[in-house]
């Protein structure tokens, strides 16, 4: 399947901050949940993909394009949903639209009707008045009706609570029912991944972490949990990360066979969640 997205040793030093010559894609038809920390490079990746901000080395490629070269063309196919407003708040939805509309090539008044009215957006009120579950519909809505191949999201359900949250990814699972789009979002909330996410790409200070299926790690990494005087040198070796008190150990493996094979009925291995695996990975050696 052809890449939608690829990002390829992609590099930016900030004077206290390094993205490492990051890499990962995303092919069409799914959608792929950018995880990781506070300040671990989240937004500034994206920043990168927009080209907002100027990169110190690799690439990027949209749509198979250069994302500079063609930044037009790529900005055109790209529906971004940021979690700041980025709109006029004194004029009204309808007002916005007027604004916003020429600048796409691909603007499709009829669309924007249909979201507004599935969205339930209230296209009289401003944009002030609008709550933060409505202002990101607004931003979806625009972005679906300039017929974006890619939607780009930085943090889009931060701000909401759990029943517009809901509301928001179901939006999302069905949209990407169309196989040439493409959904890249990011997040520091592993149940939004939970909900709809295909694909996995977790990013830890500036690092990509794993960039995986979402089912293969969850059927691949394993919860080990036993007594601690399992624990010598080489066990603990194979741990990404171990938390142990007075009752025992629970420690995070990437293959959890590897562990079955000779401690089989001496521990019990779980399937972790995806905050357990973040967790382990940040947390690294020390106690989680
Ligand atoms: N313009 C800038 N100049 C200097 N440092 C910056 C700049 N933008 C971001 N940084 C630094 O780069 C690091 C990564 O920031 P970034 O916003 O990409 O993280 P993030 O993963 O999106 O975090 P969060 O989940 O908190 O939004 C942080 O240490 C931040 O302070």
């Amino acid at each position: 399947m052809e890449p939608i997205l690829e990002v390829n040793q992609l590099k930016k030093q900030f004077k206290d901050f390094t993205l490492n010559d990051i890499s990962f894609s995303l092919e069409k038809g799914y959608i792929m949940g950018f995880i990781g920390p506070n300040g671990a490079g989240k937004s500034t990746t994206i920043k990168l993909i927009l080209n907002l901000l100027k990169k110190d080395g690799g690439e990027i490629k949209v749509f198979g394009l250069d994302n500079i070269k063609n930044e037009i063309e790529v900005k055109n196919r790209i529906g971004f949903v940021f979690d700041e407003n980025h709109y006029y708040e004194e004029l009204t939805i309808a007002e916005m639209k007027r604004v916003i509309a020429p600048l796409y090539k691909n603007w499709d008044d009829n669309d924007f009707a249909r979201y507004t009215g599935e969205f339930n957006l209230p296209t009289k009120k401003k944009i002030k008045d609008l709550s933060k579950g409505m202002k990101m519909k607004f931003s979806l809505a625009v972005a679906l009706s300039h017929h974006a191949d890619l939607l780009l999201m930085d943090e889009p359900t931060s701000g909401l609570d759990p029943v517009a949250r809901n509301e928001f990814l179901e939006i999302l699972s069905f949209l990407i029912q169309d196989e040439n789009k493409g959904i890249f979002f990011s997040t520091h909330i592993t149940s939004d991944l939970d909900k709809i996410a295909d694909f996995v790409t977790f990013i830890n200070d500036g690092n990509i972490v794993l960039s995986t299926a979402k089912d293969d790690l969850l059927d691949n990494y394993g919860l080990v949990k036993g007594g601690t005087e399992l624990l010598n040198q080489n066990l603990r070796s194979k741990f990404i990360g171990i938390k142990e008190n007075q009752f025992g150990f629970v420690g995070l493996i990437k293959d959890k066979q590897q562990i079955k094979q000779f401690l089989n009925h001496h521990v019990v291995v779980e399937k972790p969640t995806l905050e357990d695996i973040m967790l382990f990975y940040t947390r690294g050696a020390q106690n989680v």
